[in-house]
């Protein structure tokens, strides 16, 4: 297959690094200005000024995408997604939306009991045929990559199958997917008040089959007040270390419970949502390097406040950002609307947010080494914007000006303009 070069990206930003950036690299994006982009068999050969390389292969054959003077970047990686659901819950926002409380409705059957209830219920096909228009509307805003969870099975046979369809999703979709087993997302109505033997069920009768079968690369639980405890959690997290699992953890999102200090203790990949982090579990983030993946689309539906996302990158903590989507304390999975929000309520640099979405998010599921950045032997998961300067994404306002997406190596995506 012939080569691939992208020429005349006013700005080609390269967020160059293998590792998670931290402090003011956050906010180095490591821009060529006109530059051009090598890529053969998916894979990033070489990057450049557009004169450089164009001289560079002068008399080779190669095939020219053109960028026209716009805005490349790296493909944008959403590393905290749980798309794979049945059933939906708009009268439980509209509850909301009066005043009723996400936990509240939770503690009535309702909430993640109730998308369990029809997720039990939907085929691995009909499931695998919803996932696939999600990832339709993901590549559209430039996700390139995104995580995916289990966690509306809550038993053995619809954790397996919601891992399964995640898994079948490779090949079926340009949008490559890292799945993640979160079996301990809720208690289920046959151990209600049980919630450690709940743990240790996981621990001896599904861990294993997840791990056996290689279904999941993450685990994941809902570290919370009257969901699961830290006790719990690390009981949860070690066993599943033990098998092979890295560790993510949903910490103090409603309450200040010290998921963020046990995500340190663990040696955790990364901690998520934070709205109650303690200036503890800050700095002991920092000092691990855990990622912080903030969620401000959650914050925004929940009407909570955001997480404390400046502070967090002042003090050296790596922050990613994602888009929560799920089907009940966030119906989203707008890139625009998580940039807008970042920029505009959490006091976030368009660099800064870039490098969150990019290869931050890229640490936040283990994979710096292949994905984030565009550079020499890297994936080439790029984007082409519609405007010259990345300054334009947070700029407009809840807007997708994503105009092109390659994922490794060949456009998969381009925006249709209108008549
Ligand atoms: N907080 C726990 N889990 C999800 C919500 C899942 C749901 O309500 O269905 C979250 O990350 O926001
Ligand atoms: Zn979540």
């Amino acid at each position: 297959m012939k080569r691939l070069v992208i020429t005349h990206a006013a700005e080609l930003i390269t967020c160059q690094g293998c590792a998670p950036k931290t402090g003011l690299a956050m906010s180095q994006l490591d821009i060529i200005e006109d530059g051009a982009v090598v890529i053969e068999d998916g894979i990033i050969e070489r990057t450049g000024s557009t004169e450089q390389i164009v001289a560079a292969l002068k008399g080779t054959e190669y095939v020219t995408l053109d960028a026209g003077g716009k805005c490349v970047l790296p493909g944008f990686i959403d590393s905290h997604n749980h798309f794979v659901f049945g059933g939906y819950r708009a009268e439980e926002f509209s509850w909301r939306l009066k005043g009723d409380s996400y936990m509240a409705i939770m503690e009535r059957g309702g909430g993640i009991a109730n998308t369990v209830r029809a997720t039990r219920q939907a085929s691995r096909e009909e499931l695998t045929e919803l996932a696939k228009t999600r990832l339709d509307d993901m590549l559209a805003m430039g996700i390139t990559t995104v995580e995916g969870k289990s966690g509306y099975g809550l038993d053995l046979d619809t954790e397996i199958k919601q891992l399964e369809v995640l898994n079948d999703l490779a090949g079926q979709h340009p949008v490559e997917v890292i799945p993640t087993f979160l079996g301990a997302h809720a208690v289920p109505s046959e151990y209600q008040g049980h919630s450690g033997e709940f743990i240790d069920f996981l621990i001896e009768k599904v861990l294993p089959v997840v791990a056996e079968r290689n279904l999941a690369k993450f685990c994941d639980v809902f570290c919370e007040k009257g969901v699961f405890s830290v006790d719990e959690s690390r009981k949860l997290l070690l066993a599943a270390q033990k098998l092979g699992l890295k560790s993510k953890l949903h910490a103090d999102e409603i309450v200040q419970l010290g998921g963020s200090e046990l995500a340190a203790e663990i040696g955790a990949v990364s901690a998520d949502h934070l709205l109650h982090i303690s200036d503890m579990g800050i700095a002991q983030m920092a000092e691990k390097n855990v990622v912080a993946t903030l969620l401000p689309a959650t914050a925004f539906s929940l009407r909570e406040p955001y997480a404390r996302g400046r502070e967090m990158i002042d003090r050296g903590v790596p922050v990613a950002l994602a888009s929560d989507f799920n089907p009940g304390s966030c119906f989203t999975q707008s890139i625009p609307l998580i940039i807008a929000l970042a920029a505009l309520n959490m006091k976030m640099s368009p660099a800064e947010i870039i490098t969150a979405l990019t290869i931050n998010a890229a640490a936040a599921i283990d994979s710096a080494d292949r994905l984030g950045s565009i550079e020499a032997g890297k994936q080439a998961d790029i984007l082409i914007l519609e405007y010259p300067s990345h300054l334009y994404l947070p700029y407009h306002i809840g807007m997708n000006i994503v105009e092109t997406v390659v994922k490794k190596g060949k456009v998969v995506w381009t925006k249709k303009k209108g008549t």
